[in-house]
């Protein structure tokens, strides 16, 4: 069975569910791990001196159970994918010695805090970080509503500092990232991706 498993990093807003989505649904036997599902709850994240919420960092997160969920699908893809309800192609009038060669089973998983979760970062075939300008981030940003939603002020106080921080920390402790323009048509960050995915099978294949 070949596996690949793909980090799709990026800012806030950056498109990383949109591109995500989009591959779970053309790629056949793949799933998506999203760092969104592994938030604490709102009573344990704690506020900053200027009273916002912390939620741009490793501590709002549970990412041991990320870590954990990451863990089962690597061990036993199909188990994993079946017991959250998505399909996995059949395989089982397949004669064992054909499933490994057939099979490719890949997982997307995505979030803004990626890269900070060592043993998480090692896994990555690839890793991609979703950018796009300051007034594109606020612009996105201002239409969307997180539960709990951004109060006043939450973008300039709090997100965007946390986000300039974050990055520099990622530059100087993480490698080989493919930076991907997130202004970009959704049509044309999906064939670029697929690309790689095309050529990274083939690589695995030889
Ligand atoms: N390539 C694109 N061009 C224009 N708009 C886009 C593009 N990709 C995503 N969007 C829009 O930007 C907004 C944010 O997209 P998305 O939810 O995918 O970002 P995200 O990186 O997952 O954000 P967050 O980390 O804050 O949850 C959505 O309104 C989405 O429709
Ligand atoms: N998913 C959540 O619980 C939650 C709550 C409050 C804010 N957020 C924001 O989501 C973004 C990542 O998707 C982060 O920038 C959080 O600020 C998420």
């Amino acid at each position: 069975m070949r596996k690949l498993i793909l980090g799709i990093g990026g800012m806030t807003n950056g498109g990383k569910t949109t591109l995500s989505k989009s591959l779970q649904e053309l790629l056949q036997d793949s799933c998506v791990i999203s760092q969104d599902n592994f938030f604490k709850d709102d009573s344990v994240v704690p506020v900053d001196v200027n009273g916002f919420k912390q939620y741009d960092t490793l501590d709002a997160l549970h990412m041991d159970r990320m870590m954990a969920d990451t863990g089962l699908w690597q061990e036993d893809p199909q188990s994993f994918m079946t017991s959250r309800g998505l399909a996995v192609k059949s395989t089982a009038s397949e004669p064992s010695n054909m499933k490994d060669e057939e099979e490719v089973i890949q997982v997307k998983v995505f979030g803004q805090l990626l890269w900070f979760e060592r043993p998480l970062n090692s896994l990555f075939n690839k890793r991609y970080f979703l950018q796009i300008p300051y007034e594109t981030c606020r612009e996105r940003r201002s239409s969307r509503v997180y539960v709990p939603p951004d109060p006043p002020g939450y973008f300039d106080g709090y997100v965007w500092p946390m986000y300039l921080k974050n990055r520099k920390a990622m530059e100087e402790t993480v490698n080989d990232i493919v930076f991907l323009d997130g202004t970009q048509k959704r049509e044309m960050l999906l064939s670029t991706v697929l690309a790689d995915i095309q050529e990274m099978l083939m690589a695995i294949q030889r």
